[in-house]
Formats: structure tokens, C-alpha cells, sequence
């Protein structure tokens, strides 16, 4: 993103922010409530429009794009809370992620055509079963990823889930589009601390398995941003405050005495909570 900078009637939500994410990095985005971190990745996922500045996806100006258009374009991203439907079963909340990925591939002009959806189904069309093989393939693969957590619950209304699964449906359904790049918004909001920690190793895990994704993660907890990026930007009033490593960018002197004060003071590792 080049200079971008969102403002709501004199509130500087974003201010000139400049910083890009490579294929295979992970960058943590922090800072303290109202720093501005939703709204930043509200306007890299095309839901809120800039008031001025650019985002480039693989040097492609994406910032007068549809939200599900710069989905199908490869870029994910979860919500702090979860967007599943509570009726519709895990498998098909799922389902439904996979449906940009898949689109992203035949450059399809709409998310959803039910018109070919119907006739596919009726007549039972070559090039829907592969479709809808792939989509299944992809459905389980997501929900398979967090072991035993999901796959068994695939019949379950996601009202049904506990407060964890239903972070984890929501991780799930990003990753069944197979995106380049993602966005999570606060992955581990409400998750006590096993459960931040398996959280952690399933995004070690996923990166590992997928060499080029970009992520970058808005998070509080500081043990999973210390964990998994490898490039922290701190954001304060709109502004990147610092950057550099996670060590770097968290322990920087402006940073610790502005927003660590209660941290500094019990041990590193422990899980702080920015903000
Ligand atoms: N739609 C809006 N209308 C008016 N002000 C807004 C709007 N969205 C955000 N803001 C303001 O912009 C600033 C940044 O908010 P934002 O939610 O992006 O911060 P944040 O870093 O994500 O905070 P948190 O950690 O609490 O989620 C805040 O002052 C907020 O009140």
C-alpha cells in the first residue's frame, strides 16, 4: 500500500501508511485499540475506500475493486468476528469459501451464477463434477487442517460450535479459497491460551506447507505475533510508530513506554496484550 489514508469526519483512522507484503512473509500488524489496524484491513479488502493512497496486488492497482472481486484476485481475509452463517453446517460454510478460489481459476465475472449452478446440478455437466470435485477437495483439505477440531462437526449447524471452532470455521473458510495473500483480523481474539498456542502452530504449520503465502495478521497477543511473523509494524493514531523484527519493532524504546508499560514488567515471553 502507498500512502493510504482513510479519515472519518477529522479522525485519522489511517495516515499515510506505506509498507507491502512479499510473497512468503509474514507480517504482524499491532497497536493499541483505535490505532487503526481494522480499518487498514478494511481498506486492503476493498470494504472501505481511501481517502487517499493506493493498494497494489502483484503490481495491480486494487483499490477501486469490489471486495469479492480482490477476493477472487487472491487476497483472504477473516473478520474479527465470524462471518459463517450460525445455520448453515460447518461443511457448507466451508463450501462456500471455496467458491472465490475456484472462480479466481475460470474468471468467472460473478461469485455465484445460479442459473449454470442449477443446470450444472440438473444435467449433471462434465465440467461442473469437476467443479464440485474440487471444491469438496478443497472443503476437506481446509477443514482437515485443524485435525479433529472440525472434520467430525462437518454435519453441525456452526451455531452449534463452540466460541473456538467458530474462529477456527472462520480461518477455515478463508483457506478454502487457497488465497496468496490473507488478512486475518485478530485470529485469536477470545482464545485462552492452548488455544492460542495450537492457533500458532497451525499457522507455522500452514506456512511451511505453503512457502509463498503472504499473511499478514492483526493480533494483540504478542506470543503468537513473536511466534509467526517475521516483520512487525506497529501502528499508533493511524501512523506506523515502528517496524523492523518483532523484537525490534515491540521492544523499540517509543513503543515499550507507550503501550508495554504493564508488560515490560512481568516476563518477555509472556502472553502481553498490546492495547
Ligand atoms: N466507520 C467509522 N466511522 C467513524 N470513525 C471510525 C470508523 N471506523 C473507525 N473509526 C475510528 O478510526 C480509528 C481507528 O479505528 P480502528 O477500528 O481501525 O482501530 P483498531 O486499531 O482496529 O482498534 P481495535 O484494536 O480496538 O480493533 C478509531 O478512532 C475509530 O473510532
Amino acid at each position: 500500500m502507498e500512502r493510504l489514508s482513510r479519515h472519518f469526519r477529522g479522525v485519522k483512522a489511517v495516515d499515510d501508511v506505506s509498507f507491502a507484503v512479499a510473497p512468503g512473509q509474514t507480517v504482524a500488524l499491532v497497536g493499541p485499540n483505535g490505532a487503526g489496524k481494522s480499518t487498514l484491513i478494511q481498506l486492503l479488502s476493498g470494504v472501505e475506500k481511501p481517502s487517499s493512497g493506493h493498494v497494489f496486488l502483484d503490481g495491480r492497482r486494487i483499490d477501486g475493486l469490489a471486495p469479492e472481486r480482490i477476493a477472487r484476485l487472491g487476497l483472504g481475509r477473516s473478520f474479527q468476528t465470524s462471518r459463517v452463517f450460525p445455520a448453515l453446517s460447518v461443511w457448507d460454510s466451508v463450501m462456500l469459501g471455496t467458491q472465490a478460489g475456484l472462480l479466481r481459476r475460470t474468471g468467472s465475472a460473478r461469485l455465484v451464477d445460479p442459473l449454470t449452478e442449477i443446470a450444472g446440478e440438473l444435467l449433471g455437466l462434465p465440467a461442473w463434477r469437476r467443479r464440485r470435485a474440487e471444491a469438496h477437495e478443497r472443503a476437506r483439505a481446509a477443514l482437515q487442517r485443524f485435525g479433529e477440531r472440525l472434520w467430525p462437526r462437518r454435519d453441525q449447524p456452526a451455531y452449534s460450535l463452540s466460541y473456538a471452532n467458530r474462529r477456527r470455521l472462520e480461518l477455515a473458510r478463508v483457506l478454502a479459497a487457497r488465497p496468496r495473500f490473507v488478512l486475518f483480523d485478530e485470529p485469536a481474539a477470545g482464545m485462552n491460551p492452548s488455544e492460542t498456542a495450537e492457533l500458532t502452530d497451525l499457522l507455522l504449520a500452514l506456512r511451511a506447507e505453503q512457502p509463498q503465502l503472504g499473511i499478514l495478521v492483526v493480533e494483540h497477543k504478542l506470543s503468537l505475533v513473536r511466534r509467526i511473523a517475521g516483520h512487525a509494524i506497529v501502528l499508533n493514531q493511524g501512523r506506523i510508530l515502528a517496524t523492523g523484527t518483532p523484537a525490534e519493532a515491540l521492544d523499540h524504546p517509543e513503543v515499550v513506554e507507550a503501550y508495554l508499560g504493564r508488560a515490560r514488567r512481568r516476563p518477555v515471553n509472556s502472553d502481553a496484550h498490546l492495547g
